[in-house]
């Protein structure tokens, strides 16, 4: 019996072998599912050691979600190289603002969070099963991007209770995963939100994930991110008068960085 048992598992693992080997779109698949997988298990795994440990929601619990995620990486014989943590050594809060190309992304965002920072994400994650309960948990903060009044509400409420809080806030000022090596034009709400509550701007850039990972090409090879974090831009004194102004400059100043770091000098000139 345990032996039939054996053998089929050894069959369905040959059957993958195969399949991985002569399809990419089945090994690009099988390795997204996996990574999904370990979300899905890692939360499930997470949310009851959350509980007890924190007892509910509050950004405490993140310090349980980077364990568990820090160690995805091995699974895809990714590799970080990290420069820069210096620069997140701020007493209080600041906003941090960073690229997003992919739900990669997650296993970079944990490699470099600091303590007491929450991300915003769009609600609709919150309804992602186990995904959705732990980042519940984490504090992070839900935005409808579909109704641009409510979500500055919300961004206003929190440049309110940042301070108080003293908690650094994450976002991704793209508004949406973008995979082309390239920054979308960046969405203003983060930088309004550093205005109003005169804190300073923390980027932070990811070198471009296309060498080795490309959902259109169905690519997704074990490779190295570098992220580097750059020194803060005060806002002090800036109205809201500024906000684009800094919007710019926090855009160039990363998108600079994302081609050097991605070792792609001259796309900047084809691309602009
Ligand atoms: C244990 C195992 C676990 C495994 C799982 C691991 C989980 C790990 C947990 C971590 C979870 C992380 C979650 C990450 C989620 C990532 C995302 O979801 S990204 C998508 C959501 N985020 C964003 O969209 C943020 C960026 N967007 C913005 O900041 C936007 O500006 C906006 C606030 C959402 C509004 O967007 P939109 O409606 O498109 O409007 P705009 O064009 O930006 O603005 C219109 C107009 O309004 C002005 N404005 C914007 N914000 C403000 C404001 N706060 N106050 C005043 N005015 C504002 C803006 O300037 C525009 O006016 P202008 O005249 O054109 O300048
Ligand atoms: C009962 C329902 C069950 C649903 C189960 C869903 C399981 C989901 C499993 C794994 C997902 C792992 C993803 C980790 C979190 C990723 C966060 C993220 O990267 O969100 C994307 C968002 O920033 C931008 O979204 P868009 O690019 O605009 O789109």
């Amino acid at each position: 019996m345990e032996l039939g048992w054996l053998l089929w598992g050894a069959g369905v693992l040959l059957l993958l072998h195969v399949l991985m080997e002569l399809s990419p779109a089945v090994n690009f698949a099988l390795r997204i599912g996996f990574y999904c997988l370990l979300c899905v298990v890692g939360s499930a795994l997470a949310a009851p050691v959350c509980l007890l440990v924190n007892g509910g929601r509050t950004v405490k619990n993140m310090r349980i979600i980077k364990t568990v995620v820090k160690t995805f990486k091995y699974f895809f014989g990714v590799r970080f190289e990290v420069k820069g943590l210096e620069n997140f050594e701020i007493e209080g809060p600041a906003i941090i603002v960073s690229n997003h190309q992919s739900i990669l992304d997650m296993m970079g965002l944990m490699e470099v969070l600091p303590d007491d920072c929450v991300q915003v994400g769009k609600k609709e994650l919150m309804y992602a099963g186990t995904v959705g309960l732990i980042i519940y948990l984490g504090g992070v903060i839900f935005i409808n991007r579909k109704s641009t009044t409510s979500a500055k509400m919300v961004m206003a409420e929190v440049a309110k209770t940042m301070a108080a809080d003293k908690v650094k806030v994450w976002v991704y000022p793209e508004g949406t995963r973008n995979c082309t090596g390239d920054l979308l034009p960046f969405k203003k709400g983060a930088f309004h939100l550093a205005v109003q509550a005169q804190v300073p701007v923390i980027p932070v850039v990811y070198s471009s994930f296309t060498t080795f990972y490309n959902p259109k090409k169905n690519l997704f090879t074990s490779g190295k991110i570098k992220v580097e974090v750059l020194p803060a831009i005060e806002t002090k004194g800036l109205t809201s008068g500024d906000v684009s102004d800094l919007t710019d400059r926090c855009f160039r100043t990363m998108r600079e960085t994302l081609f050097r770091l991605s070792g792609c000098p001259s796309e900047a000139k084809d691309s602009s």
